[in-house]
């Protein structure tokens, strides 16, 4: 006799948890399946929590380091001392995603690999249990190169790079992207010298081009960034690991300590049977509709494991939306143009909506576009960071459909303009927001000044107003 649950989610990462404890809040009799002996997925144990721990260490010996030099026994001692903080940093999150919160909730949970047998029924070591509804949010894993010899070799993902206790002294970082480019300056700031090798002709490639140039500028200060650098072999020779790489088309070579890569995801779906349940995928990921159902009604997906975007709060966005769906009947849809994200690279980069180009390339002239520079702004003057930007692209009547920036805290401060844009509001409102002074946010607000200038310059309201001050004066 197989155990029936109204809700069976597979999957205890973000997109999971959020649907799990929103279904069982409502009361429902919902079963969570983890392959994994503890809850949390990628974020909390090999993405944003570990991730953003050895950013904010590393960040700190940055700073040391630019008032005195250190030396390698110093960085060897601070590196092992900041994985040790990673770690306790993510035993300490895990808490919130711990095992007895969710029982406490009345979640049944079976610590295995969840198999479909049928579109309703699903294995679970010996048992099988069944479920009205059902919920796939397997998440993403790191997605490995056809690149010759690198099977053979041991080389670190970010599965693994959390787990280094002693520093290496050099590393290759395969792949240019958020990933990459997080990790590779966190290391190089403790102390171990890092090259980057990019495939395409800059990193970063999703980021605003003008945003990119600014980083890649800055970033060579600490990496070394190696684009249109295609590895084609990799092989260890004398406890050293050699990597052959062909850039604008001469074959070089370049001999590190260890490996990371750092090309992508693929989705967890492998070993899930799903054509036993009859849910399509396409490029191997799970095909879902806007209100997150896949091909069979009953059965949605959330997460990295839909291809959508790979974020945890999209995954949490798309949790709350199925809490609606599969526990009330709703129809909601999830929308993914007004999703902002940040690349904690020091300085940081925000990112909202289109970018320049793709941004021209739909509204052509009707496109305003905003730019302050950091060094046009008293608070990063004052503290001697004015490498950055900050660009804000609006229609011609102030609706916002892309926002990017890069400087410290850039993550932070910038999400100003996405509040104001996910409350149907026009850029030029946030000018009659009073900003604190000197907050960095002032620079947002400085920007949407802008908006009411360029409108000043070139409308009937400049004649207007002139009229009304030669009347008055
Ligand atoms: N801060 C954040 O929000 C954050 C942080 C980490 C990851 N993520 C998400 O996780 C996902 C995965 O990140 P990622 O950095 O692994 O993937 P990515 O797709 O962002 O970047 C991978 C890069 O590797 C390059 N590449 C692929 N094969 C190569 C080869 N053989 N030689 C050289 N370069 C090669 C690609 O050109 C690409 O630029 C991203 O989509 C990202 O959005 C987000």
């Amino acid at each position: 006799m197989s155990k029936d649950y109204q809700i069976i989610v597979i999957g205890g990462g973000s997109g999971g948890l959020t649907v799990a404890a929103g279904a069982a809040s409502f009361g429902a009799k919902v079963a969570l399946i983890e392959r994994k002996s503890s809850l949390g997925g990628d974020c909390l144990h090999y993405g944003c929590m570990p991730s953003k721990a050895l950013i904010h260490g590393a960040e700190e010996i940055h700073q040391v380091a630019t008032y005195e030099s250190l030396s390698s026994k110093a960085y060897d001692s601070y590196f092992s001392k900041t994985m040790a903080r990673v770690s306790e940093a993510v035993k300490d999150v895990q808490h919130h995603d711990s095992k007895d919160r969710f029982l406490d909730m009345g979640v049944d949970i079976y610590e295995s690999e969840a198999r479909f047998v049928d579109s309703h029924r699903i294995q679970v070591g010996n048992e099988i249990i069944s479920g009205k509804r059902i919920v796939i949010a397997t998440g993403s894993s790191p997605f490995i190169p056809p690149i010759d010899g690198l099977d053979s070799v041991d080389f670190l993902t970010n599965e693994s790079v959390f787990s280094l206790t002693e520093r290496p002294e050099k590393l290759a970082v395969i792949g240019g992207g958020v990933i990459g480019i997080e990790l590779s300056q966190a290391l190089s700031r403790l102390g171990v010298e890092v090259t980057v090798l990019e495939g395409a002709p800059s990193i970063l490639a999703s980021e605003d081009e003008e945003i990119t140039s600014i980083a890649e500028e800055l970033l060579n200060e600490e990496l070394t960034i190696l684009t249109n650098a295609k590895v084609k072999q990799v092989e260890e020779a004398d406890g050293k690991t050699v990597l052959t790489y062909e850039q604008n088309g001469n074959e070089q070579r370049l001999e590190v300590d260890q490996i990371l890569v750092a090309t992508g995801r693929k989705a967890n779906i492998d070993r899930l049977n799903l054509s036993a349940a009859g849910v399509y995928v396409t490029d191997g990921k799970i095909d879902v509709d806007s209100t997150m159902q896949t091909s069979q009604p009953h059965i949605y997906a959330v997460g990295d494991c839909n291809g959508s975007m790979p974020f945890t709060h999209v995954a949490g966005m798309e949790g709350k939306i199925v809490v609606s769906n599969a526990v009330f009947g709703l129809k909601r849809k999830a929308s993914y143009k007004k999703v902002p994200w940040v690349v904690y690279s020091s300085p940081e980069i925000y990112h909202l909506g289109m970018t320049e180009k793709e941004a021209r390339d739909q509204y052509g002239d009707d496109l305003l576009v905003f730019k302050t520079k950091l060094a046009d702004n008293d608070r990063f003057m004052a503290e001697r960071n004015t490498a950055g930007l900050v660009k804000v692209m609006t229609k011609g009547n102030g609706k916002i459909v892309g926002a990017h920036a890069i400087g410290p805290g850039a993550g932070e401060w910038m999400q100003e303009v996405g509040t104001v844009q996910a409350l149907n509001k026009k850029f030029q409102a946030i000018s009659n927001i009073i900003h604190p002074y000197p907050a960095r946010n002032n620079i947002v607000s400085q920007t949407s000044d802008l908006y009411w200038r360029e409108k000043l310059f070139d409308s009937k309201l400049n004649d207007a107003i002139r009229w009304y001050v030669k009347k008055f004066r």
